[in-house]
């Protein structure tokens, strides 16, 4: 079994506890009365999505993370655009707790990072004030990834389509999505290789913003993104285990605006 097929199985069992708990009627009235949507300005200058990210399935334990919304607050002081915040459990130790804490301590947009499978996590992530939402490609069938990108849009949050290869980029593309993600580590066994980055940079539809996601561990791999048309880099580990989240926000921002207007000039 593929590690995404693994874990999409344990996300549906966790959903149906909480589904069990808060049923799909009561979660769409939360849904309906949470605060509103932060809108993310999609034609900004480069950014970086700062991760709140615990633990992953190929790294194990990166950052105990006591206080999330502490280290939100530093990524929002260094000038993230926005917040990633994962909030599967298993395999990522987040939780909707997280999301939560994160949303009410910074003014930029928040996205939900999490496996979505299920309507229930649309109104659940709205609920919870999330702005964003991940559609990963490789997990959903083209007709799911069809409406539940439609289902965010009613719901006023923007879809984060993650793609990994060409044919996914290209489901990305079919189906409008404004803001795509070219993700450098495949879900299928874990493994990135910052080099798949560029050849999907290539494929993008004119006028979407690309995000670049995974990999970074520094400085050398945000000029490499942004060098080949990345407009946000999507950056965890290297920034909850690098000791200096703030600064690190600030520095990548400065490099990749430089960057990219290099490679406009
Ligand atoms: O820690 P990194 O290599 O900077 O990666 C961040 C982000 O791209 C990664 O957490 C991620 C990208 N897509 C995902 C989907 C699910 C869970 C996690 C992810």
């Amino acid at each position: 079994m593929t590690v995404l097929i693994d874990i999409i199985s344990g996300v549906r069992e966790d959903l149906q506890a909480r589904r069990n708990e808060v049923p799909l009627s009561e979660i769409t009235a939360r849904a309906a009365a949470a605060e509103p949507v932060r809108p993310f300005d999609l034609s900004a200058d480069f950014g970086v999505i700062a991760e709140v990210k615990r633990k992953s399935p190929s790294r194990g334990d990166l950052a105990e993370i006591p206080d999330p919304g502490t280290l939100a607050g530093l990524y929002a002081a260094g000038g993230a655009r926005a917040i990633s915040v994962l909030t599967e459990s298993r395999r990522f130790n987040g939780s909707l707790a997280d999301l939560d804490s994160v949303r009410a301590a910074v003014d930029i947009p928040v996205l939900r990072k999490d496996f979505m499978v299920d309507e229930y996590q649309f109104h659940e992530a709205r609920a919870h004030g999330a702005d964003i939402v991940l559609l990963i490609v490789a997990a959903l069938d083209p007709v799911q990834l069809g409406e539940f990108h439609a289902l965010a849009t009613e719901l006023g949050m923007t879809a984060l389509v993650e793609t990994h290869n060409r044919e996914e980029l290209e489901i990305a593309t079919e189906l409008g999505a404004e803001l795509i993600g070219a993700n450098t580590r495949n879900l299928k066994d874990l493994s990135v290789d910052t080099d798949r980055f560029a050849p999907l940079a290539q494929l993008a539809p004119a006028g979407c913003t690309l995000v670049a996601e995974s990999g970074v561990a520094g400085a050398a791999e945000v000029s490499k993104y942004a060098d080949s048309g990345a407009d946000l880099v999507l950056v965890g580990e290297a920034l909850v285990t690098g000791g200096r989240p703030q600064a690190a926000v600030e520095e990548y921002t400065a490099l990749g605006r430089e960057r990219r207007s290099l490679s406009a000039s």
